[in-house]
């Protein structure tokens, strides 16, 4: 019996991976992560790294980004304390949804995750402070292969929920988009 329910999204691939936690009265014990259950939802890779972050205000936002081939990864996210809005942008070369975002709220309490497939670029922005994540990533951190893009790209006109209380200045100053954007060749 699987420990994860999978939930389709607009963006084919995309999956919202919902946690079932075994209870007793101690507490109880989740799965973050099991390779033979998230196969079927599209992970079918070695976990080649495992970040985490914390985030202290709400309203911040970290993001958009992407790794080029070679180094195209999937990134499961999962939020362990804390509430996120979470966006995945599709840059999939000719993908049916290219350029469409798709957005979930992540939080401790409602135990989903988001399973990011390659030739996606992923930002998020807190909904209340101290937001820790936790991502796995398919491919290891490689700067040079890394792509950004502007959150508040109009091109993309993502509805974020709140104002931007913090952004970094790498993040905020991604090229934009324009129509010569061809998108990620996987
Ligand atoms: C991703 C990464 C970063 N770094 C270094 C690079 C910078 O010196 C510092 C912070 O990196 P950055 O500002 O890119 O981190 P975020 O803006 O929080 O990006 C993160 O949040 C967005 C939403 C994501 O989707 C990224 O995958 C994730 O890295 O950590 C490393 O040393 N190893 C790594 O694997």
């Amino acid at each position: 019996m699987s420990q994860f329910s999978i939930i389709d999204t607009p963006l084919f691939d995309l999956k919202v991976i919902e946690r079932k936690p075994i209870g007793d009265s101690r507490g109880h014990l989740a799965r973050i992560f099991c390779a033979d259950q998230l196969k079927d939802a599209g992970w079918k890779k070695p976990i080649a790294q495992i970040n985490q972050t914390m985030t202290k205000s709400r309203g911040t936002v970290r993001g958009l980004h992407f790794q080029n081939p070679p180094y195209a990864e999937m990134k499961l996210i999962s939020c362990l304390q804390g509430e996120i809005w979470d966006v995945a942008v599709d840059l999939r070369k000719n993908s049916p949804t290219f350029l469409q975002w798709h957005a979930e709220r992540l939080s401790s309490e409602n135990y989903r995750a988001l399973l990011i497939p390659e030739g996606f670029a992923h930002g998020f922005q807190t909904l209340t402070d101290d937001c820790e994540l936790l991502y796995l990533h398919s491919a290891p951190y490689k700067p040079a292969a890394e792509g950004g893009i502007r959150p508040n790209d109009p091109h993309l006109a993502i509805d974020w929920p709140l104002d931007f209380y913090e952004i970094s200045a790498r993040d905020s100053e991604h090229p934009l988009l324009n129509d010569l954007f061809e998108g990620i060749e996987l």
